[in-house]
């Protein structure tokens, strides 16, 4: 204790000699509760052992401060005696906070080599490992299991942060690269606090910008909870249409905004006893097309206590400002630089010319080197279709997918591209985010992205939980005035530009698609 902190304790000292037996017991006492955890954190890394200080300095503060200082004192009525357990109490608060700092520190070296950057108040520790998830957040067995077979052996930079920040009750918003495992960093938060069915209504909610998505996210859910009972459900449009979610159970829904807003318009969904809710790809779910229905959404999970968190790989300012709004107290977290593409894909971008050149460039490097599975994405349906009927008479196991086929012919799309049926899939950007296709070798944007989040996301469908992948940005005479929009994203992830696009004056994206020569090897009149 400072001597001068008050007026009260000025000059009085502590008298160890005199009080050295009720010093030793409260020394004892200290030994005692220190002991508490070690047993607990034996199997965790090495690196992870100033949890154990923490937590049993906070059990100390929490529980053994008042109780030991006024049982080894309650007996002894002279002052002296009072003036040494308050000082000794302050001493330990001292430590306590000197420890409190350190552990500060600790984070704050942690969080830099893991690129995982933080704002807000009193944010969690990030995780060292799976064992601190089991010891410091008691994660169970089943889970850790199944994530065993997974084969996920350390976690990510997004999970380290995102999961205890999650399982402290703060709401959070996060970026964090494609590919980088968001999905398990909101998900595992949920299944831990959820802990096992039940029949009360639906608990968790987690809104997807499209139906593939959503139908990833529920099977890699059901993927996490194996062995376990839990209802998982996805909203289908059989679903949407015909469900009365009182009659049947439903732990977590994953969903478009649409359907669950269609749902709740139509009576047959209560949201209101939801306690937690997930936006993913975020900035998706704010655009104008989605942002009414998401709204809604958000109004009908009138439970007070409920959990929002926004995940994506691109967060524009004005949607962490609208996010905001929406959320109290939120801890922000930022993986590497915000907006910025994954590291391992190799990112190129090839002249050629004019419309008719996209053709012929994409049969030459085909003939070249095919390296499937390969992701073509165009700018809107009909050039799908188009692009596809070009393909599809080539030597190649060719298939399309886009917002006109219905939903089963979508799912198997995706399905045969998967499982590697299918070598080239030729898309618009409604697979563009999230979907997670382990192996794509190479995206191919045979149509210039519309802006900057929409090329992050359609690459990022290649070099996904740290592989490698290519992406090739083919660009005509009219696409010049854009590239360098692109060129800085590819610098900023550490692509080689040359420097006459770095060298091009910024200019805006175009507020609409332009129009483009349809695709086709028949001559243009
Ligand atoms: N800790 C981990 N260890 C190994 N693999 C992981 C880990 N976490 C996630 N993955 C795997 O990484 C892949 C990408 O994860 P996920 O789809 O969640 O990425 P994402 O960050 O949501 O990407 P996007 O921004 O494109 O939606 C998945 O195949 C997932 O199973």
């Amino acid at each position: 204790m400072e001597k001068d902190t008050s007026f009260l304790f000025s000059g009085i000292t502590f008298n160890r000699k005199k009080f050295a037996p009720d010093f030793a017991r409260f020394q004892e006492k200290e030994a005692d509760c220190a002991t508490d955890e070690p047993a607990l954190f034996e199997n965790a890394d090495p690196e992870s052992e100033h949890v154990a200080m923490v937590r049993t300095d906070k059990k100390r503060k929490a529980t053994s401060d008042p109780v030991e200082g006024f049982s080894v004192f309650k007996s002894s009525k002279s002052k002296k005696a009072k003036d040494q357990m308050e000082e000794t109490n302050e001493d330990k608060l001292l430590l306590g906070k000197k420890e409190y700092h350190r552990q500060l520190e600790r984070d704050a070296l942690f969080r830099k080599k893991h690129n995982i950057h933080v704002s807000g108040s009193n944010i969690p520790s990030p995780l060292q490992s799976f064992t601190e998830l089991k010891l410091r957040h008691n994660c169970k067995s089943y889970l850790l299991r199944n994530l065993g077979e997974l084969g996920f052996k350390e976690l990510t930079p997004i999970q380290r942060q995102a999961i205890p920040v999650l399982l402290s009750g703060r709401e959070c918003f996060a970026c964090a690269p494609t590919g980088s495992g968001k999905t398990f960093a909101f998900v595992c938060p949920i299944l831990m606090k959820l802990e096992r069915a039940s029949k009360d209504g639906i608990r968790a909610v987690i809104l997807c910008p499209t139906h593939e998505l959503a139908a990833q996210t529920t099977r890699e859910c059901k993927k996490l909870v194996k062995g376990k009972k839990f209802y998982i459900k996805l909203m289908t449009k059989q679903l949407t249409k015909s469900a009365d979610f009182s009659q049947q159970p439903c732990d977590i829904l994953i969903s478009t905004p649409y359907r669950v807003h269609y749902a709740v318009r139509k009576r047959k969904l209560d949201l209101s006893k939801v306690e937690y809710l997930v936006l993913d790809e975020a900035d998706k779910l704010f655009e104008l097309g989605l942002v009414k229905q998401v709204d809604a959404v958000v109004k009908a999970c009138s439970n007070p206590s409920i959990l929002r968190s926004l995940f994506s790989a691109t967060l524009p300012d004005t949607v962490e400002e609208l996010a905001r709004t929406i959320m109290h107290d939120a801890v922000r977290i930022i993986i590497g630089r915000k907006n910025s593409a994954s590291e391992t894909i190799k990112q190129k971008l090839v002249f050629v010319g004019s419309e008719e050149g996209k053709l012929l460039a994409l049969r030459q490097s085909f003939a070249e080197s095919l390296n499937p599975p390969v992701l073509i994405f165009v700018q809107n349906k009909e050039r799908a279709k188009e692009l596809y009927n070009e393909l599809r008479y080539d030597d190649i196991r060719a298939d399309v997918i886009h917002a006109d086929l219905p939903e089963m012919q979508r799912e198997n799309a995706v399905d045969n591209f998967r499982s590697g049926k299918t070598w080239v899939l030729v898309a618009t950007d409604v697979i563009a985010r999230g979907m997670d296709f382990k192996g794509v070798n190479c995206v191919i944007n045979y149509d210039f992205p519309e802006s900057m989040a929409a090329y992050v996301h359609r690459i990022g469908r290649s070099g996904r939980a740290g592989r490698s992948g290519e992406a090739i940005t083919l660009y005509t005479e009219a696409d010049v005035p854009y590239l360098r929009n692109i060129a800085n994203v590819m610098a900023a992830s550490g692509c080689e530009v040359p420097a006459w696009i770095m060298a091009l004056a910024k200019k805006k994206w175009r507020k609409y698609r332009p129009h483009r020569e349809a695709i086709s090897n028949k001559p243009q009149d």
